[in-house]
This record gives C-alpha cells, sequence and structure tokens, in this order.
C-alpha cells in the first residue's frame, strides 16, 4: 500500500479560526494527543507571529519525539531566524516558509513582480536550508496561480534546496476534478519531481476540502495537510479524521496507507473541540454526536438485523467508548489513576488527587460517570497553571423568578487569596452572574459570545460553557463544565479572565481592587 504522510495543522491553520486562543499548555497538550493520533508533522505555529506562538512551538519541539514538528514562516530572514530559534531542538528540524503565486496575490498583496516572488522564494529556501535540514515551500494561494509560473517557482525552489512542495488552495476555490488534475501536470511537469514531496493543502468555503484532498492523493499527492474537527481560517480545513477513515475503509479502491492510529480520533477531537471551544456540529461525518446514531424504525430493524445494513464504520473503529462503565461513587483512587493513565493522561500524585476530589463530587451528584465527564476532569488538571495565582470560584446562587429581577450571589477567592462576595442583578440569571463577576475583576468586560452545551447523554450530563469575551483590551475564551449550566457559566467566565491574566503575565494583585 502506498503511505500518504499527515501534515496536522491544528494548532497554526487550525488555530487561525476566529474566536480561537490557545495558550501554551493547551497547545502542548493538544501536540501529545497529535503524537498518538500519528501525525507525520506537527504544525505547531507561527514563531514569527507572537512570543506566545513561539514559547508554545519551542515547548512542543522539545517534547514531541514521534511526530515532526514544524512551524510557520515568511519568505523573510528574520522569520526564519526566528523559526530556527523555536525549532532547533527539534528531532528534526522542519520549516515551512510560503509565498503567494496567485496574480492577484502578488500584484494586490506582496505588491511584487513574478520575478520578484521567484527571487524572494529562491532566496528564502535557500537561507532557511543553511539551518533546516528539511524545507517545505508553500505556493501561496497556488490552485490560483498561473501553471506554467508554477512549474518555473517550483523547479527553482527544488533547486534552491526544498525537499516538499505544498500546492494550496488557500481559498477553497477549486473542484476535485480541476485540483486532482493540477497535481497531475505537476508531477509531470516540474523537473525532478519524483525526488521531493508534494503536499495538498485545501479549505472548505465550497464544502470540498476534504474531496479534493483525496482528488490529490489519486493523482500524485504523497502528503495532506489538515485539522482535527476540520477547524481552520474562515470555513475551515480539510478534516483530517475524514481523510484518515475514508482511507481506511476504502482501501480496497485507494489503497493508501496514512500510518493514523484511528483508535486515538474521538479523543483527539474531543480534546481539541474542548479546548479551542468550538463545538461539533452533531451531523458532522466520524466525530459528530449523530455519526452512529440510527434514529428511523426501518433503520434499527436493519440495524438488528445485521449492523452491516447501515453501519459502514463502527464506533469502535475510531475509540469511541464501547467500554463498560466501572468508575462511580464507590470506586478508589487506584482505580481512578489507572483509568486515567489508559486515556492517555499523565498527571503528577498532586493534581491526580484533585481530579479525583472533583470526580468523587460529581459521582455523588450523577448517576453514571461517562468517558466525557472523564475527559472533561481530567483535562482540566493537566492543563492547570500553579505559579500564577488567579480567580477562583467558591460558590454561585441565583435566585430567579418570572415575577422578579434575577439576581446572583457570588463568592470568589481573589488572586491574593482574600474571599469576596458580591451581589447583582441582570435581565435574565445568566446575565446576573456575569454583571456580578464584572464586579470583581478590574476591567471593562464585554461578552463577544456565549454558548453551553451538553457533555455526554442523558438528563444529568454535565453542562459545558464557553464565553468569548474582551477583558483588559484581549479578546479570550474561557471554558469550563459543570452539572449545573449556571456554576458551569460562573466557571467559564472566570477560565477566560484568567487565561487573560496568565497570558499577560500580569501579576493578578495588579488587578484587584
Ligand atoms: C494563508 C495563510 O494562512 S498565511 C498565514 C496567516 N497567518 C497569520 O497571518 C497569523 C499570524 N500573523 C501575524 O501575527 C501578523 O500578520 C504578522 C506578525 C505575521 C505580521 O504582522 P505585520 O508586520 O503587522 O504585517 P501585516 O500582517 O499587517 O501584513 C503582512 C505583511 O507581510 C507581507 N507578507 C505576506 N505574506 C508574506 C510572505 N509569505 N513572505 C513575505 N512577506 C509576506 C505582506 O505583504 C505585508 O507586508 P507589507 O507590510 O510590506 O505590506
Ligand atoms: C500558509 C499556507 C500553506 C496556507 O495556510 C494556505 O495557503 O491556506
Ligand atoms: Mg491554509
Amino acid at each position: 500500500m502506498r503511505k500518504i504522510e499527515i501534515f496536522d495543522t491544528t494548532l497554526r491553520d487550525g488555530e487561525q479560526s476566529a474566536g480561537i486562543n490557545l495558550n501554551t499548555a493547551e497547545k502542548l497538550e493538544i501536540a501529545k494527543q497529535l503524537e498518538r493520533f500519528g501525525a507525520s508533522i506537527i504544525e505547531a505555529g507561527f514563531p514569527a507571529s507572537s512570543p506566545g506562538d513561539f514559547e508554545a512551538v519551542q515547548r512542543i519541539a522539545g517534547t514531541v519525539k514521534n511526530s515532526i514538528v514544524t512551524g510557520l514562516a515568511r519568505a523573510i530572514k528574520k522569520d526564519i531566524d526566528i523559526t530556527w530559534d523555536a525549532l532547533k531542538k527539534a528531532e528534526q528540524p522542519h520549516i515551512h516558509v510560503f509565498l503567494a503565486t496567485s496574480p492577484i496575490h502578488m500584484q494586490y498583496k506582496l505588491n511584487k513582480t513574478p520575478d520578484q516572488v521567484v527571487e524572494a522564494a529562491v532566496e528564502a529556501v535557500k537561507y532557511a536550508k543553511n539551518t533546516f535540514p528539511l524545507v517545505q515551500w508553500s505556493a501561496e494561494d497556488a490552485f490560483r496561480s498561473d501553471r506554467d509560473f508554477l512549474v518555473r517557482i517550483i523547479n527553482e525552489v527544488i533547486k534552491a534546496g526544498a525537499t516538499t512542495i505544498n500546492i494550496p488552495d488557500t481559498v477553497g476555490y477549486a473542484s476535485p476534478a480541476e485540483y486532482g488534475a493540477l497535481f497531475k501536470y505537476l508531477r509531470e511537469n516540474v523537473t525532478g519531481s519524483d525526488k521531493v514531496n508534494f503536499s495538498a493543502h485545501c479549505h472548505d468555503d465550497l464544502g470540498m476540502a476534504v474531496a479534493n484532498s483525496i482528488a490529490a492523493i489519486e493523482n500524485g499527492a504523497n502528503q495532506v495537510e489538515g485539522t482535527i474537527n476540520g477547524i481552520g481560517e474562515r470555513a475551515g480545513n480539510a478534516a483530517l479524521e475524514e481523510i484518515a477513515v475514508a482511507m481506511h475503509i476504502r482501501k480496497d479502491i485507494y489503497g493508501i496507507e496514512t500510518g493514523i492510529n484511528l483508535q486515538e480520533i474521538k479523543r483527539t477531537s474531543q480534546l481539541v473541540s474542548k479546548l479551542t471551544g468550538v463545538v461539533i456540529q452533531p451531523n458532522k461525518a466520524i466525530v459528530g454526536k449523530n455519526a452512529f446514531a440510527h434514529e428511523s424504525g426501518i433503520h434499527q430493524d436493519g440495524m438488528l438485523k445485521n449492523p452491516e445494513t447501515y453501519e459502514i464504520i463502527t464506533p469502535a473503529l475510531i475509540g469511541e467508548s464501547a467500554v463498560p462503565l466501572v468508575l462511580g461513587k464507590h470506586s478508589g483512587r487506584h482505580a481512578f489513576k489507572d483509568r486515567a493513565e489508559t486515556m492517555g493522561f499523565d498527571l503528577s500524585d498532586d493534581k491526580i488527587n484533585r481530579a479525583f476530589a472533583e470526580f468523587k463530587k460529581l459521582a455523588d451528584r450523577k448517576k453514571e460517570i461517562t468517558e466525557e465527564d472523564l475527559l472533561t476532569l481530567l483535562t482540566d488538571q493537566q492543563i492547570q497553571y500553579e505559579e500564577i495565582p488567579v480567580y477562583e470560584l467558591k460558590s454561585v446562587q441565583v435566585q430567579y423568578g418570572t415575577e422578579n429581577i434575577p439576581t446572583a450571589t457570588v463568592q470568589v477567592i481573589q488572586p491574593d487569596g482574600e474571599e469576596v462576595t458580591v451581589a447583582s442583578t441582570g435581565s435574565g440569571s445568566v446575565e446576573a452572574i456575569f454583571n456580578t463577576l464584572e464586579l470583581l475583576v478590574n476591567s471593562k468586560v464585554e461578552i463577544l459570545d456565549y454558548r453551553v452545551t451538553s457533555v455526554g447523554k442523558g438528563r444529568d450530563a454535565l453542562g459545558e460553557a464557553v464565553v468569548n469575551l474582551t477583558y483588559n483590551d484581549q479578546k479570550v475564551t474561557g471554558r469550563d463544565a459543570a452539572q449545573d449550566v449556571l456554576e458551569a457559566s460562573a466557571k467559564a467566565y472566570l477560565n477566560a479572565i484568567n487565561r487573560q491574566i496568565i497570558q499577560s503575565g500580569l501579576r493578578a494583585k495588579e488587578l484587584i481592587r
């Protein structure tokens, strides 16, 4: 079977989705899971774009060993130098340099002639090659570029040392037939095209990103780029879990091996959804809540008689829990720790103890503890910062009646350790909580978006709240889960405030009254 390399850009193009903002601890957590998922290459960020991205790429490069770690850079020496600083300790330093090649991008965005673009691309690749053994070069907006110009510039960057050539459909304009034909043309016309990797990078503006990626594979691409859950700029990127499962289920027609550990798909998808705050649509292929739900009578009848009547993929294939629940109110620390390890968590004793205490509290209130509940509890502990003091919710109480003005009373431990109780009103229960919390933090807070979803199934499922807000003039996302959605909302609000405090490195003392 032919091997295709999976290049994951969840932490770079995925993070470019509006409203996503991951900190270093969260990025590291996702990167470790992407390594378990089996990504050949992890694009950990764009080191020259911010100190936060630099730090995250550097930490990931120092941690991940079984996947190649790369960083994005413009065709600018300064970007390449910064990327080298972030990646020099990686097992196999890899850089991803890009420069646009379409007429519209060259003329209006770069303000360069085609000749100047060729010169800049060659210079950048040569410069990168001085330090990096592996250099990927991307022709941004390749699909809308002139084909002969593409052949010319690719020939030149290969001579300059590029080891992988990426042909992105940056604006998601291609059809599968057209995108496949472009790969065929380039494989046939680029000099020495068999000596380099050809990569596909598709966006989903017309809903064809996965189909286009597969068309590229059929026509000579030996690397595909995408993200978990298909998150990314605008309508997103090609969903890697869809490509991996399609290659597996239809190996009869494609004959492709991806190296992806399919059993890790569900967990990877859940982790990315949880940490980015991007909810997966229920009918999303492979990882949506309803992907394996058979609702209508005729389908259920068929499933009972023979599951293959309606099921082409089993939930077990992607690691969806078929595990009988063994953890509950009477479980002990050993069983809990063992399950955490089986789920891929590597927590200190202290963090296990804290997660276990939360688990016991939940088990007292909830009949069944599901895998999703455990994932939520354990992930919260795994990514907790201990070094910077932050706000902690002690209790929240809301008085609500159809005839009354909702009033919230919130007890919070401030970053300096002082416990305060504040009350305020709002036009609804959630607004009352948010207004009360705003009295506690020393800056104006603007709520940009707020969502609540259930984690798992059943009437006693955990509620997860996601709040996008502006605090200290920075956009930040907070999330948390609790059995009650009002408690989850209060915690998510404080999580956003705390993330901003941590991110900006401000000592919390300066922020409190
Ligand atoms: C298709 C893609 O996904 S490309 C990746 C997109 N990702 C991002 O942009 C996220 C991170 N970006 C950032 O943080 C910022 O844009 C930065 C730090 C990279 C640059 O910020 P600024 O210096 O303020 O520049 P700004 O973003 O406004 O403009 C981009 C500049 O880079 C130039 N540029 C764009 N692409 C390239 C490239 N591949 N190589 C060289 N220069 C480039 C533009 O022409 C423009 O230059 P100009 O200032 O001479 O007009
Ligand atoms: C940076 C490049 C590869 C990109 O993301 C795109 O063109 O979509
Ligand atoms: Mg892209």
